[in-house]
């Protein structure tokens, strides 16, 4: 056990407005933030985003992955929505990461600026598919090189699945917030995601938060699913 409280984010992974809402409702007393990412945005657009989070905190996932200078552009489009964490991919490299980092200072006021995270290896990626683009070692080795890239580069926290809490709390220490999807309740549909463990697993590895979509809005009850990972991140 880390010591470290873990939270619940609700990825709302829907291109439905009124779907989203009726989720964000649901999980409101167990979820810490609530997670708007690419579905939802395309189909809808950042007001509708803005909308939904309401008042829960935002983790905007839209995992920006282009020339520094059109990161840094888009990041400034992003004021009015608000989030408490924005996402890109590590993989974008040293320069991208820093300009992300001075746009979100130069759009932000003090004190309402979101936490850049990076993610480093999806969790739908297995050592495989990992080679298959290219990139040689394990999948382990990988994500510890990107997130000591990106907490270097300006992030101040990273995506990763819960089997590289530790290797990634050896190479930076407390630092980074580490935000974990590819959470799976004992028994639930695994689907894409390869690099899986259950909500108290990952807490007990130490995520600060854990990433939760189809487990709660897949669920025949979506309340009670939620309130049963809050349980299990709280005994
Ligand atoms: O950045 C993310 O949130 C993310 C990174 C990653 O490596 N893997 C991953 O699954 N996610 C997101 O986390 C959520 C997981 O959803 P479920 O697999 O339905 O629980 C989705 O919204 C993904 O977009």
């Amino acid at each position: 056990m880390s010591g470290r409280s873990t939270r619940l984010i609700v990825a709302l992974d829907t291109k439905d407005t009124a779907q989203a809402m009726r989720w964000r409702a649901e999980s409101a007393g167990h979820a810490g933030a609530v997670k708007l990412g690419l579905e939802f945005t395309y189909a809808r657009g950042l007001e509708a985003v803005r909308d939904v989070a309401g008042d829960s905190p935002l983790f905007l996932d839209l995992k920006l992955h282009d020339i520094p200078n059109t990161v840094a552009s888009a990041i400034g489009s992003l004021k009015a929505v608000r989030p408490a964490m924005l996402t890109i991919h590590a993989a974008g490299g040293r320069a991208m990461i820093a300009a992300a980092r001075q746009a979100i200072d130069g759009t932000f006021p003090d004190g309402a600026r979101p936490l850049l995270l990076a993610v480093t290896v999806l969790t739908s990626m297995d050592t495989q598919a990992m080679h298959e683009i290219g990139v040689e070692g394990s999948v382990e080795a990988q994500v510890v090189r990107l997130g000591q890239l990106a907490m270097e580069s300006g992030a101040d926290g990273l995506v990763c699945s819960s089997h590289e809490i530790a290797p990634l709390r050896a190479a930076l220490g407390e630092a980074p917030v580490l935000v974990v999807p590819g959470i799976r309740p004992a028994g639930s549909a695994v689907g894409d995601q390869k690099r899986i463990m259950t909500p108290a697993q990952a807490r007990a590895a130490g995520a600060d938060w854990i990433v939760v979509g189809r487990p709660i809005t897949r669920a025949a009850d979506p309340a009670a699913a939620a309130a049963a990972i809050a349980a299990e991140l709280s005994d």
